[in-house]
């Protein structure tokens, strides 16, 4: 059997979509000289090449600050500068995907596992940025990614943590295991990953749910991303690309 690639399209058929929503946000947001906060999964893939494109062919000076482990490879394997927030606690600009968009520009982040050093690198950069495929555009939260809102907790907090959720705000919160490992999936913290599953009806209020579970002892993050990202590139198979902003930004 051959070798496939993350960005091979016949394993991947939302590649194109977020091939071009990738491209067209580097190719309006980046620009000389910026310190880049760099994302995390399937789609940021498509975002670095083209910023090394750019780089190669404009000299561009760029320093990359990553969200995640995977973030870091992409960037060290690209020969990208490589920075820290020791060194950039600023951003001017971060780039990564969702799981999930809705019409107000809230996200659900971390379906792969990523979600708290993306949401410090995003609360950093004067610009958030968020690329994906046309299908996580959705109206409303959950229609779209149905498999909870991850949220990061301390490994020894997890049972109380799930029971809290449920009696505090509903639904079930379940522990997300690994594939190939026995156990459940550790993040890039050390930590554990619930995934709550909350009641759609009616569709909770999401600024309140993200406050209570912050609330929880044990609870470091959630992937519940509000009020952050300024645009949204989102692609479809077809390669055209729908920028939509937030009202208030
Ligand atoms: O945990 C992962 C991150 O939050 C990703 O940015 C998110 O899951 C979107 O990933 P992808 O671009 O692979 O759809």
């Amino acid at each position: 059997m051959g070798k496939t690639s993350e960005n091979d399209v016949t394993e991947d058929p939302a590649l194109a979509g977020k091939r071009a929503a990738a491209y067209r946000a580097v190719d309006e947001h980046i620009r000389d000289n910026q310190i880049v906060g760099i994302g995390s999964g399937t789609t940021i893939v498509s975002a670095v090449e083209r910023i090394v494109e750019r780089v190669r062919a404009e000299n561009l000076s760029i320093v990359c600050i990553p969200t995640s482990f995977q973030a870091k490879q992409l960037i060290l394997e690209n020969h990208l500068p490589l920075g820290t927030l020791d060194q950039y606690p600023q951003l001017d600009i971060a780039l990564d995907g969702a799981d999930e968009v809705d019409a107000d520009l809230n996200l659900i982040k971390g379906g792969g596992g990523c979600l708290t050093q993306e949401k410090i690198i995003a609360s950093c950069a004067k610009e958030f940025i968020i690329i994906a495929d046309d299908r996580k555009d959705s109206a409303v939260l959950g229609r779209y990614w149905n498999k909870g809102i991850p949220i990061e907790v301390v490994p020894m907090a997890y049972c109380p943590v799930q029971l809290k959720i449920q009696q505090q705000l509903g639904g079930k919160a379940v522990l997300r295991m690994a594939h190939r490992k026995a156990g459940p999936i550790v993040t890039d913290n050390g930590n554990f990953i619930l995934d709550w599953m909350f009641s759609s009806e009616p569709t909770p209020e999401w600024i309140e749910a993200d406050r209570k579970l912050h609330c929880i002892p044990g609870v470091l993050e959630t992937g519940l991303f509000l009020n952050m990202a300024k645009a949204a590139y989102f692609g479809t198979a077809d390669g055209l690309v729908t920028v939509r902003t937030r009202p208030s930004s």
